[in-house]
């Protein structure tokens, strides 16, 4: 061989890489042409972000572009999208991303979702409750869901829209009236109850969070978060001191990263993690994992509310089966009752929002 050749026939081979004759940006909004050799991505499931320009949609676009058993990604907002498209996009992960931006595009964006992810909505600010936020965030999720129910019926959602446990209950009277709804399928995301409980419990342990299981029930509002600290595992007993501060801590944790931000929002970060680990338990669960388990707001015969939230187990059609609460102690029993009063009239407001 020449001398130089092995650098020249390099420098070709970048050349070609950095000027691939057939290579397609995917993105809807035709950011650049350049003809197409291959769709790229890996097999996987096609997931969608609702609100993917926001606090929390940003970090989870994020995170779901990571995501291995992601095949396609859908990002849709009614602002911003194609930013956020660009941006995800260049990771070098399996995941193809795609950008949808405003109402006129919401059915490409949902078209044959396996997953519907739904941040969207406005979040809070220092004073207000979650159910300040029912007013504007009911009308965008009912929205949304008439969208799920006429383009992707069979798909899971996992709803993150705030005041959860009045949402839940309007997209499910959503979808009855567009004669879809699976009770399988509706999922609140209530994660970050458990996320926070488990990184609490842990501190006051004196253990590594990821070693910690707490099943944290009931709803994702005040008092209606219901950490079982009975059932924490590993096993472990806390002084009547340690559960006041425990529970008083995780049923007010939004409220601690609210007033944190100072009217800059509420839980973002932590929240997309949370929504990652939930989305990819929903995932491993439509693979056909077996003993995928995790706490959800779902449709629940557990106590006499039409939804609750508690473990369930998730297989290849969502929650295949709902697991009761289990032995609760005294203290838990009287936030059991005090949860359910307080659900039972939010989500009667959530269903009366849609039948009215
Ligand atoms: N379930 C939980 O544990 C949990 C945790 C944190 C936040 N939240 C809730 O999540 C929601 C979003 O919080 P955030 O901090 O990301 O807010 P944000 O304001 O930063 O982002 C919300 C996004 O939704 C978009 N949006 C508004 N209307 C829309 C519509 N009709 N269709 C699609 N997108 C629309 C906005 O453009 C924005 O990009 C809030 O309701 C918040 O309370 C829930
Ligand atoms: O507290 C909020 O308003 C946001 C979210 O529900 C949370 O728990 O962080």
């Amino acid at each position: 061989m020449q001398p130089g050749a092995d650098v020249n026939q390099r420098i070709a081979r970048i050349s070609a890489h950095l000027n691939p004759p057939n290579l397609q940006m995917e993105s809807s909004f035709g950011l650049r042409q350049v003809n197409c050799r291959a769709k790229g991505g890996s097999p996987g499931f096609k997931v969608a972000i609702l609100g993917a320009a926001g606090g929390i949609g940003q970090p989870l676009a994020l995170l779901m572009k990571m995501n291995p058993l992601v095949s396609v990604l859908h990002l849709y907002d009614v602002v911003n999208t194609p930013g956020v498209t660009a941006d995800v996009s260049h990771m070098d992960t399996g995941a193809v991303v795609r950008g949808f931006l405003g109402q006129q595009q919401l059915e490409d964006a949902l078209t044959g979702m396996d997953l519907v992810i739904i941040p969207a909505g406005v979040p809070r600010k220092p004073g207000m409750t979650r159910d300040d936020l029912f007013n504007i965030n009911a009308g965008i999720v009912k929205t949304l869901c008439e969208g799920i129910a006429k383009c992707c019926p069979k798909a899971i959602v996992n709803l993150i829209s705030n005041p959860v446990n009045s949402t839940v209950p309007i997209a499910a009277e959503v979808f009855k009236k567009a004669g879809t709804y699976d009770p399988k399928r509706l999922l609140g995301v209530t994660m970050l109850d458990v996320v926070r409980a488990n990184t609490f419990v842990a501190e006051v342990l004196g253990l590594d969070p990821r070693e910690v299981d707490v099943p944290v029930v009931g709803g994702h509002a005040g008092v209606t978060i219901l950490p079982l600290l009975s059932q924490v595992k590993p096993s472990c007993s806390f002084t009547p001191k340690e559960i006041d501060y425990l529970t008083d801590r995780i049923q007010n944790g939004g409220t601690e990263v609210v007033e944190a931000k100072s009217g800059a929002g509420s839980a973002t970060l932590s929240m997309a993690y949370a929504a990652v680990k939930f989305a990819d338990a929903c995932l491993r669960g439509l693979r056909g994992d077996a003993a995928v388990v995790q706490c959800a707001f779902v449709a629940s015969q557990v106590t006499e509310l039409p939804f609750f939230a508690s473990k369930v187990h998730l297989g290849r059609n969502g929650v295949e089966e709902i697991f009761s609460l289990g032995p609760l102690n005294e203290y838990e029993r009287a936030g059991l009752e005090k949860a359910k009063k307080e659900l039972a009239g939010s989500i009667e407001k959530g269903v009366s929002f849609i039948k009215k």
